[in-house]
Formats: C-alpha cells, structure tokens, sequence
C-alpha cells in the first residue's frame, strides 16, 4: 500500500529531524558561536567545494531528466552560475569568502579544502551520475530542512560573529527562499512519476544517503589538516627501517 503525500513527506521530515548536519557538533558550534574564526573559514572554504559540485551535479541530473522536468531544473543550474561571474550563487558564496577574511583567489585554489569533504561532496555528484534521474531528485530533498538552517544561521552569524561583514550573508538570505521553491519542485515531480510504496521507500533512502554526505562533510572539517601535523622528518624516518628480527 502506497503511503499519502501527508505521510511520505512526516518520513522525510523524521529522517531530517533525525539525520541532516544541523544535529552535527561542528553546526551546533557554529550557530552557538563557539567556532574561531579560522575554524568559520576553513567551513566557507569547504563548503565552497560543495557549492562548486552543485551545478555540475544538476548537469548530470538534466541530461537524464524528462523534457518538462528539464525546463524547471535548468533553472537550478543558472541560479548557481549566474549569468556572469559576478553574479549568482557561487559569486554570493565568493562574497561570503572575502566577508570572513578569505584571501582573493583561495576558494578557487582548493588549498582548504580536507580530503573528507571532496571524497564526501563527490560522493553527491557520483551518486546523481550513476542512479536514475527519481533518486537523484530524490536526493536534493535536504532542501526541505535547509530553508529553516539558513534561518538559523543567518541570525547566528549576525549575534556571534559580527566581524563578518554583513554583504557575506546575502547567500544565505536567498537561499532561505530558494530552498523551499526548490523542495516543493522536487517534491512535485516526484510524486507524478511515483507508483509504488518501494518508489516511495526509494525517497527516503536517497534523503538517508544525502544526510550522510552532508554529515560526513563536516566531521572532515573536525579532522586534523595534513599540513598542520608535525614535520615529515619526525613522523617518517628518511630511510626504510628493516622490520625487527629481519636478517
Ligand atoms: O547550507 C546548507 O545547509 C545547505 C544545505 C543544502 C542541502 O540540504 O543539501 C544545500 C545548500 N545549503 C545549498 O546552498 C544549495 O545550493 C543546495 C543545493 C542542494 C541540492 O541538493 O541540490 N542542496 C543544497
């Protein structure tokens, strides 16, 4: 028996309220104001990645979708490229990077960005490339929790980390709006091409999987950064060590 659009969206709903990385330390640090500031830039900077691989997903997403589908999603592409570079919402996520003190140049050159979050952010895009186009909308419904942290952080930005100058939020401002247009486009489509409750299960699973992604993204950010480890030389002996009790 399939379940109601009322009870297929309070699943979704129990496995965000359960699962989405508002829940995770690194989030309740930040929006409790106990991140330092490099630790609140090291974030931008990751997230940037993310913000990267959003569009390039959607564009393996297009080539897969129906032709009505096609004309709303583009859309989602466009909103995160901009018609030029100084504009859309890679450019706002750029101004988010220069409001927290960011160099020119350093989001783009990845020098940032932890292992754990590309290995995390690439499993998104790997899996809109190889499922079809249903789990790959499917997956994009974190949205529906994403308009209320944008909420919460936008407050928690202007109460505990007034340094960052306050153009660097306008991100998060659309995003807030953007977010739920989005969920309920997604939802929308989905449920039109949904026959079965294994469709419906197929939903949930596909949320499950992005919530994992997104946790994963910042227990990365909790890790020590290669480069801040002790020097090579006292980690790694420059010549091989002959095993104890070899000849
Ligand atoms: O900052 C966030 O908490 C957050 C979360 C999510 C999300 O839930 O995946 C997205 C975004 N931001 C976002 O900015 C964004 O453009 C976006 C696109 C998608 C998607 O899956 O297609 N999620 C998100």
């Amino acid at each position: 028996m399939m379940w109601t659009s009322a009870e297929l969206e309070s699943r979704l709903l129990a496995v965000l309220a359960r699962s989405y990385h508002h829940r995770h330390p690194f989030n309740r640090r930040m929006h409790d104001g106990t991140l330092t500031p490099d630790e609140l830039r090291v974030w931008v900077a990751n997230r940037y990645y993310y913000q990267q691989c959003i569009p390039v997903k959607d564009s393996l997403l297009l080539a897969k979708l129906p032709e009505d589908a096609r004309r709303e999603w583009i859309t989602r592409v466009l909103y995160h490229d901009g018609p030029d570079r100084e504009h859309g919402g890679l450019s706002a996520w750029r101004a988010l990077g220069r409001a927290v003190g960011l160099p020119e140049g350093m989001l783009e050159s990845h020098d940032l960005l932890r292992p754990g979050a590309r290995f995390a952010t690439d499993a998104y895009v790997n899996f809109v490339r190889d499922h079809p186009w249903f789990d790959g909308v499917a997956s994009s419904l974190t949205e529906l929790y994403a308009q209320r942290i944008m909420a919460v952080r936008t407050v928690a930005f202007e109460t505990h980390y007034p340094w960052v100058e306050p153009e660097g939020l306008a991100y998060f401002r659309s995003r807030s709006r953007q977010a739920g247009v989005e969920a309920s486009g997604a939802l929308r489509l989905l449920e039109e091409h949904t026959r079965t409750q294994a469709d419906q299960e197929r939903i949930v699973a596909a949320v499950e999987f992005k919530c994992s992604v997104l946790w994963s993204l910042l227990d990365a950010l909790d890790a020590v950064a290669p480069e801040d480890l002790p020097d090579d030389d006292d980690l790694m002996p420059s010549e091989p060590v002959a095993p104890r009790g070899s000849a």
